[in-house]
């Protein structure tokens, strides 16, 4: 297998007395999706914020290209590449789908809201934008508000938001939160065509969306791993039955 694109070592973080991430190590390839399941509390978001550099791990590594990026701050890692979408949503109701995707990419070329600073820098945020809607299969709807869109098309916004940046890793938490059936279907085809360019790691509930999309799957029960593998691998671990998915 080739070299990872972006790696957890031995993660840990502590709140206190409690371990919500424990020991995690996991490694993420361009190409593939790489979904985190677990049950409730289990430590998925806390992960991908440790892996986002929104929170600071208690011990471990986090590495980039090779390149150990552990105590990089948030903005530090998504210049270089680092997306993430968020469980809530981030998106600004008033403004287009294209206004928003513009935002999210002048937070990479420049200093977001400076609209005055430079001619071209605002004209490759919005080259990046058009491209990234595009992407996201949002193109026809690049001059409705935000508001005016359904709750599939917003996650669909967010997605576009993150590829604003231009980013070789997606961390994605719950894209599919909320969702009706068909709504489901157009996301896993998008998230199957953002591979290609990207490593994606998805936190997600949906057992069958994650068995159907996913390359690998990581298993993490109270804060640790207990299993990763394919999906057939993990579906037919043992410990995985037992402790997660009830013979799913
Ligand atoms: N900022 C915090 N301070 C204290 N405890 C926290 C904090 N963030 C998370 N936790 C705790 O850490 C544990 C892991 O939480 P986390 O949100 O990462 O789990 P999760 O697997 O994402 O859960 P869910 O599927 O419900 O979103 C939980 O027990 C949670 O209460």
């Amino acid at each position: 297998m080739s070299t990872a694109l972006f790696e957890a070592r031995k993660l840990t973080r502590r709140f206190g007395a409690l371990v919500a991430v424990s020991d995690v190590s996991v490694a993420l390839h361009e190409g593939e999706i790489h979904a985190v399941i677990g049950t409730n509390g289990a430590g998925k978001s806390t992960l991908i914020n440790l892996l986002s550099g929104e929170l600071p791990p208690s011990s471990g590594e986090v590495r980039l290209g090779g390149q150990d990026v552990t105590h990089w701050p948030q903005p530090k890692l998504a210049h270089a590449g680092i997306g993430r979408s968020y469980q809530r949503n981030n998106i600004f109701l008033p403004l287009t789908v294209a206004e928003n995707c513009r935002l999210a990419a002048q937070a990479r070329v420049q200093r977001p809201f400076a609209w005055w600073e430079s001619a071209q820098a605002c004209r490759t945020s919005t080259a990046r934008a058009k491209a990234a809607i595009d992407r996201a299969g949002l193109g026809a709807f690049a001059q409705r508000t935000a508001a005016s869109l359904s709750h599939g098309q917003k996650r669909q916004l967010e997605i576009a938001m993150c590829l604003a940046t231009e980013p070789r890793v997606l961390l994605l938490d719950e894209p599919l939160a909320g969702m009706g059936p068909e709504e489901s279907h157009r996301m896993l085809d998008l998230l199957r065509e953002l591979k290609t360019g990207h490593a994606i790691l998805l936190v997600e509930h949906d057992m069958d969306a994650v068995f159907a999309v996913a390359d690998r799957i990581t298993v993490m029960v109270n804060g640790a791993v207990i299993a990763t593998g394919t999906p057939d691998e993990v579906r037919t671990n043992r410990d995985v039955q037992a402790a997660y998915l009830g013979g799913h």
